[in-house]
């Protein structure tokens, strides 16, 4: 139960909810225990009439309609009051299970980069729907079944004990039996639902890669195997969930078994002890019988709830697991901090921490205020990582990166990354219109201003090509763009934000070279101001920049203008000789 005191603060924040409905549920049972009392007592009044004691058929005609009246009222309200227990329990878990959903959400979105590279995407997921869906039983129907069971409880069993203390005790007798079968068989198909789970989580996952590759299905032939191991799948998901139904299939099996068992009981021992006058009113009997049904639901809850709680509890250890990670890069830093241009890479090397690969290694350069700089390099050298850097998706450990001489980590993280342009080797975008996806970088963009920044990216001509412009929606639903046009996308949503430093990370790549002099072109005469990173492997796009940085394994090899670079032999000159050719042939 450790793990769910975390809920706590949930509980406090819908306490007067929780309490309304604590109050309802009393109220709700002090009725339901009504309407045994009233049938009892019609029943004494007829046996009353059998044996002589009352001899007016009008008097006892006239105590059944008052008791169906009675009856028919203590009914109505009840059901009123466990609609009403129902709505306050189960709409202050939904509360809390939305709360605790954004939580986990919000905390996702400020852990770094490093840990969604740790962790499975389904593992997250299942964190934030199936393991809070679980925990909602607790804070929902546990709580709620708990409370019922407490309360009918107390007022029943009280109630059984002042008419009759003996027959209510072997009355009750089975009923922990009840429960524990009930607890084990619960564990059983909460360990086989389990299985279940996987197996069709394995099915989805696999259904959905098929349809996604069914291309690559298609070109190698593979239909034939691709369908087999299908069915494989869905063969042993069929056992699991046989296996699955069949232990469901004896719990009310048991529930009646039980029931029966409890009701003999009363009926024997209860009938010795109103022929030996132990017990005075033949109604008695009668009440204990209604009163042995009104108890066994909640005693199977008690064995039902016992399971939840392992459940909700095993859940939420995953849950805070999540929810303690903490972020590795943070914002130390709440003043204004303003992003001038100047940066200064001072000494760096880098590790990545999972893979102990040594990406940068003492990588020493300035780029000012203004300034395009291309990192030009063999794939793998470390080019990427310096843009990663610089956005601080990762910390350094070694060495400093600076921005108009104050550390990187000395700024407002927010601030930095507000007047960063960043766009991804592989540009990503949100199943959503093409105008949207561009305004990701701005959101109070106006419709001009989208347009400005579809032209600098040279993007704009092929989006009003389209039937909706830039309504078009892109994704799953809508159509799909290609690789130079995504990239294009994901410049022009870089742009629109006005950054003081843009991080281009190979994406030019899928853009014809023609094209890509128009984007390098407007790129000149909008960054004038800013520093521009471009990452490459051409030397078409690097040619035009302030100043071009190669890389080998990690380090700077050469560092210069395209000019001076040609001049020198080595890494840039041999690409620029070989780009050359290409060309020409
Ligand atoms: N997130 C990461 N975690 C662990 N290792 C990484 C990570 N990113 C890159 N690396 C490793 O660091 C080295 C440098 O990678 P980086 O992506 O910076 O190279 P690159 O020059 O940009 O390559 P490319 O031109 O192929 O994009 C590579 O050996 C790579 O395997």
């Amino acid at each position: 139960m450790r793990a769910l005191r975390h809920l706590n603060k949930y509980f406090f924040k819908y306490k007067y909810r929780l309490l309304v409905g604590v109050i309802i549920t009393v109220i709700a049972r002090f009725f339901a225990i009504a309407v045994p009392k009233f049938v009892g007592d019609s029943v004494d009044i007829v046996e009353q009439y059998i044996n002589n004691s009352v001899t007016d058929i009008e008097v006892v005609k006239e105590k059944l309609i008052l008791n169906i009246l009675f009856i028919l009222g203590s009914v109505l309200i009840t059901a009123f009051f466990t609609f009403l227990m129902r709505q306050t329990f189960i709409v202050v878990s939904r509360f809390i299970e939305a709360d605790l959903k954004n939580e986990i959400f919000r905390q996702y979105q400020q852990l770094s980069v490093n840990f969604y590279k740790k962790n499975r995407t389904g593992d997250l997921m299942n964190r934030i729907s199936e393991d809070v869906s679980k925990v909602r039983m607790y804070l929902g129907p546990a709580l709620m079944y708990s409370i019922n069971t407490i309360t009918l409880f107390v007022v029943v069993i009280s109630y059984m004990f002042s008419i009759a203390p003996q027959l209510t005790l072997y009355t009750i007798a089975p009923l922990p039996i009840l429960s524990i079968a009930i607890y084990k068989l619960s564990v059983s198909i909460h360990k086989r639902s389990t299985l279940v789970q996987q197996f069709l989580s394995k099915l989805t996952t696999y259904t959905q890669e098929s349809f996604s590759g069914i291309s690559v299905i298609k070109a190698y032939g593979l239909e034939e195997q691709t369908q087999e191991r299908f069915s494989k799948l869905a063969n042993t998901s069929k056992d699991k969930h046989i296996d699955l139904v069949k232990v469901q299939a004896l719990f009310f099996p048991m529930m009646i078994l039980l029931i029966g068992v409890s009701n003999l009981l009363v009926i024997f021992i209860g009938g010795n002890q109103f022929v030996n006058g132990t017990i005075k009113d033949f109604g008695i009997i009668v009440e204990f019988i209604m009163f042995v049904n009104m108890l066994t639901w909640p005693v199977a809850t008690v064995g039902w709830v016992t399971s939840i709680i392992q459940q909700a509890e095993a859940s939420q250890v995953r849950i805070n697991e999540f929810l303690n990670e903490k972020p590795e890069i943070v914002n130390t830093v709440s003043s204004h901090t303003p992003i001038e241009g100047n940066i200064v890479f001072k000494n760096v090397s880098f590790t990545y921490e999972d893979t102990s690969i040594t990406a940068l290694k003492n990588i020493s350069f300035e780029a000012k205020k203004g300034e395009t700089i291309a990192i030009i390099g063999k794939t793998g050298s470390g080019k990427s990582t310096i843009l990663n850097l610089i956005g601080r998706s990762y910390d350094v450990i070694q060495g400093d990166i600076l921005i108009n001489n104050t550390p990187l980590k000395s700024m407002n993280l927010e601030e930095l990354r507000k007047n960063m342009g960043y766009v991804p080797q592989d540009s990503f975008l949100f199943s959503d219109t093409i105008k949207n996806n561009i305004k990701f970088g701005k959101e109070e963009a106006t419709d001009q201003e989208v347009y400005e920044a579809a032209k600098s990216a040279s993007v704009h001509k092929n989006i009003i090509n389209f039937k909706e412009g830039y309504e078009t929606v892109l994704g799953e639903r809508g159509i799909t763009l290609s690789g130079g046009q995504k990239q294009r996308v994901s410049i022009a949503r870089a742009i629109i934000k006005d950054p003081t430093i843009l991080l281009f990370d190979d994406c030019l790549s899928a853009v014809d070279t023609e094209t890509e002099e128009q984007i390098l072109h407007n790129l000149n005469k909008i960054s004038k101001n800013k520093t521009a990173f471009i990452v490459t492997h051409r030397v078409s796009t690097a040619k035009n920049t302030d100043k071009i940085i190669v890389l080998e394994d990690g380090q700077i090899i050469q560092q210069g203008t395209h000019n001076q670079l040609i001049t020198i032999e080595g890494y840039y000159k041999n690409l620029y000789l070989k780009q050359l050719s290409e060309k020409e042939n």
